[in-house]
């Protein structure tokens, strides 16, 4: 799929990092020249490429792509780091218009390519099954025989639990009462489907692909608070591009745990992928030097993973700040994305999330994690309905096949089901 992609001839190298001490961050490359296993087709059909040939007619996926298990590394075969070269002089900070990297690009076009019906089959099943503590207790307003006040209080309380907040529940009341009368519904399952169609709808500004190709590399900044699944979806995010050909550099711009660094490091190693790791120092300067190798090097994608903080932790908020100004100078067009990774148990917390983190650095995207097993996978309504940053994934669990695109409709019915 990414056979496709137009490689430049690398710009020159881009000197030393501003704002930052001259880092001097491990760049680990792989022994072996990156070969793409053979991909099963359509199998990174949750990426949109600008470039692709797009068919005459959107295909419909037909092969069916065997589910793939990626098991958990066993013990983190961390990057050896030589012992740190004595630190050149420092370079001029100077800095670096970028040229551009890339001849005029067409405008992006995604193609909606259809993903392969059996995995999106299996998916669907494993979305159900972790949303089913949120939908039961919605569910099971529908179970009685007549459609009356009650059924709507049981209801509005049911969406309350589920996290769906004050505003999208009330406005999801409104809707389907709206529904119901167009409708002429007499029963309560028909109410269900309506409220299923009110919510996809409700959901739908929310889908977006998430485009790579029109840069040379992408640069996709990652951020969240603790333990929110940033570098597990980091880690699925290189396996899947990897595995397309795609080539990742990766930096690990969390300098503070060294955990988060080996963790990277075991999803470079096992993806035979660059990575950019410094233990302490400044993670703005790691960013940096990543984007720089990146476009020196032609890579398709650059994944900046950065430590968990909290949006109250004001100084960290101010680091992250700094990260992406100090990326746009390796590359002023960069970052292409800013994702946050929120947990989907924080329910209604996340909201708050995404506007302290949105405030910081203009998000692009969500990578939505941990709907397994949640009570409050409402809260994506809430964010439709308050803040609504487009959601590139959802986790459904800890393995490489639980991070899917965002479909509307489908989490819609997987909520109510
Ligand atoms: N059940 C479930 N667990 C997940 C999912 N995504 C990540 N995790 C788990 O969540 C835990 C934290 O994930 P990390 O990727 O280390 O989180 P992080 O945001 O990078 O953490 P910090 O670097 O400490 O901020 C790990 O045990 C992951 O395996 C998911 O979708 N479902």
């Amino acid at each position: 799929m990414f056979s496709f992609f137009k490689k430049k001839a690398p710009p020159p190298p881009v000197a030393g990092s501003p704002e930052t001490q001259p880092a001097t961050p491990v760049v680990s490359e792989p022994v072996a020249p990156i070969a793409p296993a053979p991909a099963p087709a359509g199998s990174l059909s949750w990426l949109r490429n600008p470039f692709a040939d797009k068919p005459a007619v959107p295909a419909p996926a037909p092969l069916a792509e065997p589910a793939r298990t990626l098991e958990p590394a066993p013990a983190p075969a961390v990057t050896p780091e030589p012992a740190p070269a004595p630190a050149p002089a420092p370079a001029p900070t100077t800095v670096h218009a970028p040229a551009p990297v890339q001849a005029p690009v067409p405008a992006p076009t995604p193609v909606p390519a259809a993903p392969p019906a059996e995995a999106r089959a299996g998916w669907l099943d494993r979305l159900k099954a972790g949303l089913r503590k949120t939908g039961s207790s919605i569910a099971t307003v529908f179970t009685g025989t007549r459609i009356d006040d009650a059924l709507y209080e049981e209801l509005e309380d049911a969406l309350l639990m589920a996290d769906t907040g004050v505003k999208a529940t009330q406005f999801l009341l409104d809707d389907l009462k709206r529904r119901v009368k167009e409708a002429k519904a007499t029963e309560p399952s028909a109410v269900k489907g309506l409220l299923a169609e009110a919510l996809a709808d409700l959901l739908r500004p929310l889908e977006k692909p998430l485009v790579i190709g029109e840069h040379t590399p992408t640069v996709i900044m990652v951020a969240g608070v603790n333990g929110a699944g940033k570098t597990t979806s980091i880690g699925k995010l290189t396996k899947h591009l990897a595995t397309e050909g795609a080539s990742v550099l990766l930096a690990a711009a969390d300098t503070f745990r060294a955990a988060a660094r080996e963790q990277l490091g075991v999803w470079a190693d096992r993806n035979l992928v660059d990575i950019v790791s410094q233990e302490g120092g400044d993670p703005a300067a790691v960013a940096f030097d990543a984007v720089s190798a990146g476009r020196a090097r032609g890579k398709d994608v650059v994944l900046v993973d950065t430590a968990g903080r909290l949006p109250t932790q004001l100084h960290l908020m101010e680091e992250l700040k700094k990260i992406r100004r100090v990326v746009q100078k390796a590359d002023a067009t960069a970052p292409h994305e800013v994702l946050l990774v929120i947990d989907g148990n924080t329910g209604q917390n996340a909201l708050n999330q995404v506007r302290a983190f949105d405030d910081a650095l203009q998000l692009t995207g969500l990578v939505v994690t941990k709907l397994d097993g949640t009570a409050k996978g409402g809260v994506l309504a809430a964010i439709a309905m308050e803040k609504p940053v487009p959601v590139y994934f959802i986790g459904v669990g800890e393995k490489l096949e639980d991070l899917e695109t965002f479909n509307a409709r489908e989490f819609a019915q997987a909520l109510l089901n």
